[in-house]
């Protein structure tokens, strides 16, 4: 077998990530490992503002570490091409509706272009992945419609069926169930669940991080604060101190761990780091 056969989908090492802040930068992920073997799912969790999107970000390529590097079946992601990532990752991150003004069906279809040569048209099967990418979304009816005028919900599904259509090995998702509905919710993470691809997602929803996570990373302020399976993660301790809430772990009728969350320290107290 070779190298990139046997490496993880995913390996992040040592990540120092930073924004501009006016004239100055200012580190916002710090020291940051994480590995993602081939076809596991692994969430993101953190309070706003801890990193999660930075390092989805840095994951996909569109930002650079300022220290550390992001490894992509085992050669360094700054040595590939934008066309390589794109052939092997999808992004999908909350895009401004200006910026999708093409028909669900154009839009689904440009999830087919990093397949595609320089002059070359759209075939048939490209077309039909699209289409297929559509149906798993619910979306096919919406075809015709322009993008930017779906409500909030439609155009997350569309712009995850983009993806699909993209048929990347990892797939990068920051907050997907943002907008939906909790049948869409469901329906979308359990849909991520049972494909064959790498996935690494943003959420919010702790309950569904448990849910479909196979593990989770926790950031806090920048830092990992703990990273495993979900059951080792979602400590009440842990959660309470990152979240400052008070947290109680119960069990659903299906054998879930879940969470029930209590209000804790006052809104204008601050979060210890
Ligand atoms: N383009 C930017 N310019 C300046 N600061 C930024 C920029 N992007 C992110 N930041 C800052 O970096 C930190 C991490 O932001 P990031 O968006 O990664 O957090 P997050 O965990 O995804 O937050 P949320 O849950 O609120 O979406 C925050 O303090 C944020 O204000």
């Amino acid at each position: 077998m070779t190298r990139t056969e046997t490496a993880p989908v995913l390996h992040a090492d040592g990540l120092d990530c930073a924004v501009r802040h006016g004239a100055r930068s200012r580190l916002v992920l710090h020291d940051v490992d994480l590995t993602v073997a081939a076809g596991e799912v692994v969430g993101l969790i953190g309070p706003n503002g801890s990193g999660k999107t930075t390092l989805l970000r840095t994951l996909s390529g569109a930002l650079s570490p300022r220290r550390g590097q992001v490894l992509l079946h085992g050669r360094p992601l700054g040595r590939l091409t934008a066309r390589q990532v794109a052939q092997k990752i999808a992004l999908v991150v909350q895009e401004p509706p200006s910026e999708l003004m093409l028909s669900v069906a154009e839009t689904v279809l440009l999830g087919r272009t990093p397949h595609l040569g320089m002059f070359q048209r759209r075939s048939c099967r490209d077309e039909s992945i699209a289409e297929r990418a559509l149906t798993a979304m619910g979306v096919r009816h919406l075809a015709q419609r322009e993008t930017s005028r779906l409500s909030g919900g439609e155009r997350q599904r569309v712009l995850i069926a983009r993806a699909l259509a993209q048929e990347a090995t990892c797939l990068l998702l920051d907050e997907p169930t943002n907008h939906l509905d909790i049948g869409f919710q469901h329906q979308v993470l359990q849909l991520l669940r049972g494909l064959d691809t790498t996935t690494v997602v943003v959420l919010h929803d702790l309950n569904l991080a448990a849910r479909y996570c196979d593990r989770l990373l926790l950031l806090h302020d920048g830092h990992v604060r703990a990273s495993g399976p979900p059951a080792e993660v979602l400590g009440p301790d842990l959660l309470g101190d990152v979240y400052t809430v008070g947290v109680d772990p119960v069990t659903s009728p299906d054998g879930t761990n879940q969470l029930l969350f209590r209000a804790g320290t006052a809104p204008d107290e601050p979060r210890r780091p």
